[in-house]
């Protein structure tokens, strides 16, 4: 790994501003809590703003308005401050996640890069409305595509976008991971996966707190298991009841 202040990529982008909610993992140390990394060490970097409005959202600081202040829960930071600050931990995954982060591609672009050059993977969180350019589909870069149900409190006609869909699918860089909460949810990611082609797919089990995250873990496994899908679980629930910054 380079040392902290040999940033590459070019001079002019890394002044390019990212809006960030928060980034976390270096001072206090977590792991990835869902998906394919699940229990792997791992920094995070929120972005704010999302493209949707889920009513189950577990991260409304990043776009609701009418109930937080965009002044106070975001702030501008430059790529270089970001890669920065992720060369200071020896933990060599960055999860970028929001809100919705592809909304701000064309600036991730040199903090992707940049990431990459000083020894880290990149995965995203993204809602998979928002197709990803060329630039973000490359080696060492994984998306962890969540397609939002109606159940979650979301119009699908807004939250399922087949274009968008299709290229991370084709991409071989995108797993599908699909919060559910009961049983009905589960045929509905089915025929999305069907009508989509949409693989491989990962069933997360709802729930802020250990809690909910036990029944609906409950509720879903055998199903899950006898579709041969993938199963996550929400560590940083269990781990650290779902503090903010972990
Ligand atoms: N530890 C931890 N793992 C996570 N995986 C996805 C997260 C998210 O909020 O997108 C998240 C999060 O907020 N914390
Ligand atoms: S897509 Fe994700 S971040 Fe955006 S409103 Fe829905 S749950 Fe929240
Ligand atoms: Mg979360």
């Amino acid at each position: 790994m380079s040392e902290p202040n040999a940033v590459p990529v070019s001079t002019s982008s890394l002044k390019d501003r990212l809006i960030v909610a928060e980034h976390f993992g270096v001072e206090r140390p977590t792991f990835q809590g869902e998906g394919p990394n699940c229990g792997r060490p791992a920094l995070f970097i929120r972005l704010s703003r999302c493209n949707l409005t889920c009513a189950s959202c577990d991260t409304k600081y990043t776009w609701d308005w009418s109930r937080f202040d965009p002044d106070k829960e975001s702030a501008k930071l430059s790529v270089r401050d970001l890669i920065t600050w992720a060369v200071s931990s020896p933990v060599d995954l960055v999860v970028i996640t929001g809100g919705e982060p592809l909304i701000q591609q064309q600036r991730l672009i040199p903090l992707v890069e940049g990431l990459l050059e000083v020894g880290k993977r990149v995965e995203f969180e993204t809602n998979g409305t928002l197709p990803p350019g060329r630039s973000l589909l490359i080696d060492g870069v994984r998306f962890n595509v969540s397609p939002k149900l109606a159940t979650f409190g979301v119009d699908e006609r807004k939250s399922i976008v087949p274009a968008a869909l299709k290229l991370f699918a084709a991409s071989g860089q995108a797993v599908f991971k699909f919060v559910a909460s009961s049983l009905p949810d589960l045929d509905r990611i089915a025929e999305l996966v069907d009508a989509h082609g949409l693989a491989p797919v990962w069933v997360m089990p709802e729930g802020s707190t250990t809690e909910a995250v036990i029944a609906s873990t409950r509720e879903l496994a055998d199903a899950v298991a006898a579709r041969h899908w993938n199963l996550t679980s929400r560590l940083h629930v269990l781990a650290f009841a779902d503090a903010r910054g972990r």
